[in-house]
């Protein structure tokens, strides 16, 4: 039999705890930031670099690969991991936050989600079952439920109904996905900014007794206090020793501040995209590559990294590349970048382990909020 989905807390300061998650291909140790690779590639990286930073596990897409190159191609070809040559663990979205902000004339309705793709307008339907199935189809390791992502502000009614119809397609997708021990299926909070929705979202979803709970419906432009008060309300709800996963989450002050609260697991498009915008992430500050500044600057962005991005080229080389848009600009800041976000939970995870995380918080992104150094 397949190794079991395990999640062991290891410690806990305060809210925040230190965990590992097990599975078959490998462990994941949390608080974990999971990188973003939508469409089987985490852009601009090799997944050798993508391992050699530090991550333990990659995200992927329903959506883009069903559109592109399709689900059942994956399939044929050995699943996501052979195809995109990342044998570690793999967690998926299950397509319909996508389909609502990428996609072109969709319609929800009880059964599901039809749409016609953004590339070349053909038409699709997903239902919470499609979703799972493709889900396996790419063999992801944890698959997230079919949900409605409410953008907000939002009418409370409206909230209510996305909460609810969300909590039916959880139950679907529980049954679609049924029993697969090393692999898990993770429910997705909903309920908007709004404190009582979210906690009978988070009750009804723990009674299923899922492997992991994601909190969904925030970073989606709402104010920080306000996406962390839901995090104040919802966390506790959930059961203890189950992986709690934000998504869409975040800037380091806001992984800092989530981990405080009880979050395990994050994803966030922002070091990739930023390194591919000619930004990069330093422990003393973000430095914009594109500031003529940086013209006649010898020094590293930081010479104490063991990033080689980062130690072992001049500011002046990587704004000339910049500049020049040479590929390999973008290949090196988003090196930098996921090194920097894989150093800053490491560091939140020692802090933990040593019971010093409160205090040390803000010394690990003290140079965060600085903006252009
Ligand atoms: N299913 C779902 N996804 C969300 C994402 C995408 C995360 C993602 C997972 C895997 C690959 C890419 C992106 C959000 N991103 C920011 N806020 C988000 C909210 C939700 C949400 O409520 N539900």
């Amino acid at each position: 039999m397949a190794k079991p989905f395990t999640f062991k807390v290891l410690a806990t300061d305060g809210k925040a705890r230190r965990g590992v998650i097990d599975m078959p291909r490998g462990e994941i140790r949390t608080p974990a930031f999971m990188p973003v690779g939508t469409g089987g590639t985490v852009k601009a990286m090799y997944m050798d670099q993508v391992r050699g930073v530090g991550a333990d596990i990659i995200l992927g897409n329903t959506y883009h690969l069903m559109l592109r190159p399709g689900a059942e191609r994956v399939a044929r070809l050995g699943g996501l991991h052979e195809f995109a040559r990342w044998p570690h663990p793999i967690l998926t979205d299950s397509g319909g936050f996508q389909v609502m902000s990428l996609s072109k004339l969709r319609k929800l309705t009880e059964k599901g989600v039809t749409f016609r793709s953004h590339i070349d307008g053909a038409a699709y339907e997903m239902s919470p079952e499609r979703s799972i199935e493709i889900q396996g189809l790419l063999d992801s390791d944890i698959q997230m439920q079919l949900d409605e992502c409410t953008a907000l502000p939002a009418e409370l009614k409206e909230i209510e109904r996305a909460m609810e119809l969300s909590l039916r397609w959880a139950e679907r997708c529980k049954t679609a996905f049924g029993d697969q021990p090393g692999k898990a299926m993770f429910g997705i909070v909903q309920g908007g900014d709004n404190a009582a929705l979210r906690i009978r979202s988070a009750q009804a979803l723990s009674a299923m007794e899922l492997k992991g709970y994601a909190v969904g419906g925030l970073a989606v432009g709402e104010p920080q206090a306000v996406m962390l008060e839901m995090l104040d309300i919802t966390c506790p709800v959930l059961p203890h020793n189950k992986p709690r996963y934000l998504m869409g989450v975040g800037t380091p002050d806001d992984i800092l501040k989530s981990v405080a609260r009880g979050i395990d697991m994050f994803d966030c498009v922002m070091p990739t995209r930023a390194g591919r915008h000619g930004l990069a992430y330093t422990r003393r500050g973000k430095v914009n590559l594109r500031n003529a500044r940086h013209a006649d600057d010898p020094r590293p962005l930081d010479e104490e990294s063991d990033c080689p991005a980062a130690r072992g080229y001049s500011r002046a080389y990587l704004h000339h590349l910049v500049r020049s848009q040479e590929a390999l600009g973008a290949m090196l800041l988003t090196w930098n970048n996921l090194s920097y976000y894989q150093k800053l939970m490491q560091d939140i995870r020692a802090a933990i382990e040593t019971g010093s995380f409160d205090v040390r918080g803000a010394e690990i992104t003290e140079g965060w909020a600085r903006g252009d150094i």
